[in-house]
């Protein structure tokens, strides 16, 4: 309470407001909440959220929050305020924020397998979609929701199976998703002319439906292109998403399937802003359905410069080991890093639009591998690399974050476990990154966001603009 009060009185929000806003209530505890299940608890928290928005709004709608320079319109829109996303927070220095709780919070607070160290990632869906820890019992309603809806329709099925096998896994992964919007809710009742208060309600359908098919889509890339199409295994409905992720790609070892606990966890959401993200907003503005709005920021997932960066890792990584072997001396790793800089490429995972430190999601993979595999060689290189790379970079004299990214390590983690298949790892990313996007997607509904248009400028109309002409 106490918190929400200094909240409050930091917006200057009346207390005539704060007791009349039922957010107040919802923020501070859940046992206002009588909902047993998910989306009606969703229901609450959208009802309670939307007043307080509106409150909110009503008050401080007109007031400026920032200037923006010429250099950033032309440099990518860095620092602009520009978004309003619920879900997830990114403090340069302290790393992403799942609602207010960082990794290593999540790590503590969410629930885990049996015998398990690790985050379900469907409790953190259940964090970050309603801004509460969930209880055991709540993430295994989820993992069965998601286990019932598993099945792919058997037109998406037969494009997958017809797919070249020189077709990248990020290709075959977007399509797939986008053809599975014939099932969607959304797009039907859209067409039906339901109202927009009950938008929400169909997407928040559409994104159960899409999450729990997107581990055997993925699974059966896998198995087509590095198995020789051999079928995935049948869901179980009593085991979480995760395990039956593992199982269907055809991996039995509990440490692998732990591994992937965190890894989608960790991956699931970073803020608004980042490409995959805002890809979805800004599509699903347009109220493209869920389904075709998250293939649309997997193709941007698919960039080197952003989820690629796992895939690219590794590749850098293989070609130092075979040049140089694990153990070169700190002057050949020196060199190797400066012929990737020499040669005009990016030293792929180190560095950050918006993080000013090493990305915790970094030091999750670290902590497991140095649990869980603390000698293999490629994770030595790795852990060389992070004393020499950020200094070698920064001597380039312009790089703002020298450190490494969760890319930086993810890879590694990956092929110990015996996933050596470069070109698929940032299909992973890729399942774990609609956690986030598609509980944004919903609020994105439910707060009745509006179709995204900022302005553009040509130079002459910048320069008019600053009184440079
Ligand atoms: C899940 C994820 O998306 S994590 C990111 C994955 N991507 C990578 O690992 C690729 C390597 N890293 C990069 O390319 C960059 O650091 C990015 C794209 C992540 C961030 O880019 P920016 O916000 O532009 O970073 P910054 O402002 O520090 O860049 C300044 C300059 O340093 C360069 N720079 C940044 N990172 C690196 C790097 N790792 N190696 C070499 N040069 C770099 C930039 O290319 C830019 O050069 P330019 O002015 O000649 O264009
Ligand atoms: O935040 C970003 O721009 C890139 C990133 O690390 C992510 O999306 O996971």
């Amino acid at each position: 309470m106490a918190f929400f009060r200094a909240f409050a009185s930091q917006l200057a929000i009346s207390q005539h407001v704060l007791q009349k806003t039922p957010c107040a209530i919802a923020i501070i505890s859940r046992s206002s909440s009588s909902a047993t299940d998910l989306k009606s608890l969703l229901a609450e928290k959208i009802q309670e959220q939307q007043v307080y928005v509106k409150s909110f709004r009503e008050q401080y709608g007109s007031k400026v929050i920032g200037e923006i320079t010429v250099d950033q319109v032309y440099g990518g829109m860095r620092g602009i305020r520009g978004l309003v996303t619920e879900t997830s927070y990114l403090h340069p220095e302290d790393g992403i924020k799942f609602r207010d709780f960082t990794i290593p919070q999540i790590k503590k607070l969410l629930p885990k397998s049996p015998g398990g160290n690790e985050p379900l990632p469907e409790g953190l869906f259940w964090l970050l979609l309603t801004g509460e820890v969930p209880s055991a019992e709540e993430v295994r309603s989820v993992s069965k929701m998601w286990a019932e809806k598993a099945e792919i329709p058997p037109h998406v099925v037969t494009m997958l199976n017809n797919f070249p096998a020189h077709l990248h896994p990020m290709s075959q992964f977007t399509a797939a998703i986008m053809a599975c919007n014939t099932e969607s809710k959304f797009a039907k009742a859209y067409a039906d002319g339901v109202s927009k208060n009950m938008y929400w309600e169909y997407t928040f359908d559409d994104v159960m439906n899409l999450i729990a098919k997107l581990p055997p889509i993925a699974a059966t890339i896998y198995k087509n292109l590095y198995r020789n199409g051999s079928p995935i295994s049948a869901v179980d409905l009593e085991k979480d998403w995760s395990s039956n992720f593992t199982s269907m790609l055809g991996y039995d070892n509990p440490d692998f399937t732990e591994l992937m606990r965190l890894y989608i966890s960790i991956h699931s959401d970073h803020e608004g802003g980042n490409v995959s993200a805002h890809t979805v907003h800004l599509v699903a503005s347009a109220l493209s359905d869920p389904y075709i709005s998250f293939a649309a920021g997997i193709n941007g997932l698919a960039g080197p410069l952003h989820g690629l960066g796992s895939q690219e890792v590794l590749e850098w990584l293989t070609e130092l080991h075979n040049d140089l072997s694990s153990d070169a001396t700190e002057a050949q790793l020196k060199d190797f890093v400066w012929q990737t800089l020499k040669s005009g490429q990016v030293v792929p995972g180190f560095g950050h639009d918006v993080l000013r430190r090493t990305d915790p999601r970094y030091t999750a993979l670290r902590e497991f591998a140095l649990k869980h595999l603390p000698d293999d060689p490629m994770f030595n290189l790795a852990n060389n690399l992070y004393r020499i790379v950020p200094q070698s970079i920064l001597a380039l004299g312009k790089i703002k974050n020298p450190w490494p990214t969760v890319d930086g390590l993810s890879g590694v983690l990956l092929r110990y476990y015996g996933m050596k298949e470069i070109h698929y790892y940032t299909v992973l990313i890729g399942v774990s990154r609609a956690l986030g996007t598609m509980a944004s997607l919903v609020w994105d509904r439910a707060l009745g966001l509006p179709i995204e248009r900022p302005k553009s400028m040509t130079t002459d109309g910048l320069m008019k603009l600053v009184g440079a002409v």
